[in-house]
């Protein structure tokens, strides 16, 4: 949803950073954590379906209107940063929704505050991306040669072309090369294969068809690990489906959450 007046803006205090959310509506609350180099807005064309439900958004550390603190940045704390958030609304049984690394954040909260998450949302996302070293040389770009050196090829493997690349471009491009840096390094330290497959709460899995940074068989398999869940794919999405397809995605998530008694 685009801000209104009844969107109110939150700066919430993490360990070593602010962090800065939104919160609209009231209802069954509903949490959306972003991806890599992006920023909450990337879920205003899906959260605007969400008008009965508190739905809350931040900003990873290192990116959007949050403070970039020198890293490297741990998983765990990019996880306690989102239980810091849960916190500061007072949220109990979320569903926590995330796209790419935001989804992998969504599991290790799960994982570790099974109390603050009632389901979970895994859109474009995996419990382990792929080996460390591409995530530790793409950390060594963004701090020795800045976000313009990264942003094409990730912005071809992000989305078929279309009108969305300048917007993301410039979102990429904006993101602090530290922040960045430091959130690869959170992912490549990452393997969430065990602790997510002894998760056991509703779970829905979504991919593109087309999304060639987290392929539909890694996002099937990571959302298998959780035993009882759903996943559906996104015809001629690719990575990028909450931004590109938001009203498949919302419609997705709506019969889900319906489907728990998330209403
Ligand atoms: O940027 C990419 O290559 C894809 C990605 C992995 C984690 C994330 O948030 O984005």
């Amino acid at each position: 949803m685009a801000p209104t007046d009844k969107t109110t803006t939150h700066k919430i205090a993490a360990k070593g950073a602010t962090l800065h959310a939104t919160s609209t509506g009231s209802g069954p609350p509903l949490l959306f954590i972003h991806a890599l180099g992006l920023d909450h807005t990337v879920w205003q064309g899906v959260i605007r379906h969400f008008p009965d439900h508190c739905v809350i958004t931040y900003d990873l550390r290192g990116h959007g209107a949050s403070d970039a603190p020198t890293g490297p940045y741990a998983m765990g704390q990019l996880v306690a940063d989102a239980e810091a958030v849960c916190v500061h609304f007072a949220l109990k049984e979320a569903c926590v929704i995330g796209h790419s690394v935001g989804g992998m954040i969504a599991q290790g909260l799960a994982v570790k505050r099974l109390d603050l998450v009632r389901a979970l949302g895994l859109v474009a996302t995996a419990a382990k991306f792929g080996q460390p070293g591409p995530w530790r040389e793409r950390a060594s770009t963004a701090r020795t040669r800045g976000m313009a050196a990264l942003a094409p090829d990730i912005l071809t493997r992000w989305t078929p072309l279309g009108p969305h690349d300048a917007p993301l471009d410039a979102q990429l491009r904006a993101t602090p090369p530290e922040g960045y840096a430091s959130t690869c390094e959170a992912i490549a330290g990452t393997d969430f294969y065990t602790p997510t497959s002894g998760l056991r709460l509703s779970t829905l899995g979504l991919c593109g068809t087309l999304d060639a940074a987290t392929p539909p068989d890694l996002v099937r398999e990571t959302t298998d690990l959780i035993p009882g869940s759903t996943f559906h794919l996104i015809r001629g999405a690719g990575h990028m489906a909450p931004l590109t397809h938001p009203d498949m995605v919302a419609d997705l998530i709506a019969v889900f959450l319906k489907g728990v008694g998330h209403v």
